[in-house]
């Protein structure tokens, strides 16, 4: 697969003091944003179904998320980002068997590969960030986002992104280590936007997703 950074991260369920809460921790506050994500997939959620997420975010370009390598479980999520659009049109021809054009953007290949759009939601977001020690300018940072979206959902996560699979590990030990002083509960899950929309709007799209998803099988909810 093409070189891209592994974002590590877990989400949470925000509270009413998180913001103070960073903020007594050391965290600075970077930016507060608002921008729409577009997700496309096949009708048969061929992307979706192999844990690959495709959209277009506003403001930023187009992103696609691929499954880590790591293979560590936990209550945490760990995605190579692709962000240069060769490096993702040569990955979603590989991953839909479609012989690769000799050049082409993103947006040139959505019909060809029969993508279509599948979720658009607007989210704000304010993004924190936190030394946690000083002595190690070079580590990897450690950032907060709490987001919420515009149909009502809300969910936070605090993420670092890595070059290397080796970096994994210490990754999450600094993320676990600073969710327990944020006070997330250790084994709390909070869902990612895309499930959520897709589960109250397009629940068919939800249920073929959770089919495909054999571990979330036992409990029958990806959101869970
Ligand atoms: C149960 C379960 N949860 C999550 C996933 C993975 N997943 C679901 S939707 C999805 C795509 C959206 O990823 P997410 O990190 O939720 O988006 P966002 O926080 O807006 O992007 P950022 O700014 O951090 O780049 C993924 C990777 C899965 N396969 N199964
Ligand atoms: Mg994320």
């Amino acid at each position: 697969m093409a070189q891209g950074l592994i974002e590590v991260e877990r989400k949470f369920v925000p509270g009413p003091d998180m913001e103070e809460r960073l903020q007594e921790l050391g965290g600075t506050l970077e930016r507060r944003v608002t921008f729409r994500d577009t997700y496309y997939d096949t009708s048969e959620l061929s992307l979706m179904r192999s844990d690959h997420w495709l959209r277009q975010r506003q403001g930023s370009g187009w992103e696609l998320k691929c499954p880590g390598v790591a293979g560590i479980s936990g209550p945490h999520n760990e995605y190579v980002e692709l962000t240069s659009e060769s490096a993702i049109v040569a990955e979603l021809f590989e991953l839909l068997e479609a012989e690769e054009p000799e050049i082409a953007g993103v947006a040139a290949v959505l019909g060809p590969l029969k993508l279509q759009e599948v979720a658009s939601f607007i989210t704000t977001r304010s993004s924190w960030k936190l030394a946690l020690s000083e002595a190690h300018e070079q580590e990897p940072l450690l950032r907060v986002d709490l987001d919420s979206t515009d149909f009502g959902y809300a969910v936070g996560e605090v993420e670092v992104m890595v070059r290397e699979k080796a970096e994994v590990p210490a990754a999450l030990e600094k993320i676990f280590s600073f969710s327990r002083m944020l006070g997330v509960p250790a084994q709390e899950k909070a869902p990612a936007k895309l499930l959520v929309y897709l589960q109250r709007f397009r629940p068919l799209d939800y249920q073929r997703l959770l089919e495909a998803n054999s571990s979330s099988e036992a409990t029958g909810d990806l959101t869970s």
